[in-house]
């Protein structure tokens, strides 16, 4: 029935990105769904335009409209959280960073930033004329809504996965539709877990009971915890996470995933977008048991908090004496953003029976080799707070956990001391008597 509709609105990649024009603000890749035959079309129209902005964010492949414009006159990428490939493009102030709490994002498109274009990777049309958006959900809904042009790149190989609402755009919502034939998605390796990270996630494990709906974060230490988890003899978990990473699906085929104790979405795994291995993109191909959804439901503390004993387990780079946590910068140097975090380490503390765990190795080895503290008397200058002192729960090194919810300033730093690197203690005890937040009594 919408076939004659999607032949309609056929048309080349170079012929679709003629709508762009200079000035305009694009909602172009997130993750594994990169529009590639877009991002080439745009890159051979550099010439004809300026000042196009482009948003995104975590991505994993390279953007050719950035390759071939050294000078930034044509394009500037701006990231809603940097991936590795941001991370380097900021650094040459080709990028910028667009702080981002990560439920607000859907709320942010729809009213606060503008968006003329917004161009996507989806997976071909269903008979019901509808393309659902893959392996990210996230805030492509939202995006659309205002945007003067929506283009779809669709991808053979993009899985068809199933969601709770916004999960897939409608044909009559679409103006051009690129066909892109089998053009794979890209892999995102497990990051791997170092001994030290197994030591970290070691002390969260028994903090996970039967029937504990989990979140796990970016990086190595929750990589650790996820195959811990399908090591272990845990039973009835279930998944409300942001993203859908390997280590869910080792938990799954591991059976102790049932979802069956879920206050929401009982018996789903629920989740804003995935990337991985082809493994974990043909796990989540027309699978019923997962449900993607916009990151306004996964990540708003209000609705993750509905699950009893949500654990959210997320990495950080820095925390001080009182508590304050950055995860996103190395003082002014962006490493990736704040994403999902502090959604769950809120949600995790306001569900019932619900925590929330910091984990951060202690030290922190320089390009020259020297070791510092990543437990600190104060902030490095310019590092950004990610989680504010009184949102933090548990911090965990791999000299223990200290849950710092109710303490006074000197109890958190004796408490922080506690877990930091022992070669670096005397010094932080030091630092906390000049702060005047060091009580040991004599
Ligand atoms: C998907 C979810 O559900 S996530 C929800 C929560 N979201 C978040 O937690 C967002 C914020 N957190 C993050 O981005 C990550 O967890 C991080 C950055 C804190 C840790 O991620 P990891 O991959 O474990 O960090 P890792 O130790 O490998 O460091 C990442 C990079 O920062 C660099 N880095 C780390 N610490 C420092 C430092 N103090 N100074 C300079 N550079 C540093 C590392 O060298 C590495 O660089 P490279 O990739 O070029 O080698
Ligand atoms: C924003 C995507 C990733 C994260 O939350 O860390």
């Amino acid at each position: 029935m919408y076939i004659e509709e999607y032949r309609k609105k056929c048309v080349s990649a170079d012929e679709a990105v003629k709508v762009i024009r200079s000035g305009d603000w694009i909602e172009f890749a997130w993750a594994a769904s990169m529009p590639g035959l877009l991002d080439e079309a745009l890159a051979r129209r550099k010439d004809e335009l300026y000042d196009v902005n482009l948003r995104g964010g975590v991505i994993i492949t390279p953007v050719t409209c950035m390759e071939c414009d050294p000078t930034g006159e044509h394009f500037t990428w701006n990231s809603w959280h940097l991936g590795g490939r941001e991370r380097k493009l900021v650094q040459n102030g080709r990028a910028y960073y667009i702080p981002l709490k990560y439920s607000e994002l859907p709320r942010y498109l729809r009213e606060n930033v503008k968006t003329d274009v917004v161009a996507i990777q989806v997976a071909p049309m269903d008979a019901h004329g509808y393309f659902s958006f893959g392996v990210t959900v996230s805030h492509y809904a939202a995006a659309i809504e205002k945007a003067r042009a929506v283009i779809v790149e669709v991808n053979e190989d993009m899985p068809s996965t199933h969601g709770g609402y916004d999960h897939a755009v409608h044909i009559s919502k679409v103006d051009f539709v690129v066909e892109g034939g089998h053009r794979g998605l890209p892999i995102l390796p497990s990051a791997s877990a170092s001994e030290l990270d197994r030591q970290i996630a070691g002390y969260v494990l028994p903090e996970i009971m039967d029937g504990a709906c989990i979140q796990l974060g970016i990086g190595g230490m929750p990589n650790a915890l996820g195959k811990m988890i399908a090591e272990s003899d845990l039973k009835d978990l279930g998944i409300h996470t942001e993203m859908f990473v390997d280590g869910f699906v080792d938990m799954v085929e591991a059976g102790k995933v049932t979802g069956t104790r879920k206050q929401l979405d009982r018996g789903r795994i629920v989740y804003a977008f995935a990337a991985g291995t082809q493994k974990l993109y043909d796990f989540l191909r027309n699978n019923p048991s997962l449900a993607g959804y916009p990151v306004d439901y996964t990540n708003h503390p209000f609705i993750a908090s509905q699950n009893d004993q949500l654990i959210s387990i997320n990495s950080a780079l820095e925390i001080d004496l009182t508590g304050q946590v950055c995860s996103e910068s190395a003082g002014p140097s962006m490493i990736s953003g704040a994403g999902g975090q502090l959604d769950f380490v809120e949600a995790a503390y306001n569900s019932k029976g619900g925590k929330s765990f910091i984990c951060l190795p202690s030290t922190y080895k320089d390009k020259s080799g020297q070791l510092h503290s990543r437990i600190k008397g104060q902030m490095t200058m310019g590092s950004a707070i990610t989680d504010t002192r009184p949102t933090v729960q548990f911090v965990v090194t791999e000299f223990g956990k200290v849950n710092l919810k109710g303490l006074s300033t000197w109890q958190r730093a004796e408490a922080l001391i506690s877990i930091a690197h022992p070669d670096f203690r005397e010094a932080l005890m030091a630092e906390a008597r000049g702060l005047k937040i060091w009580r040991k009594l004599a």
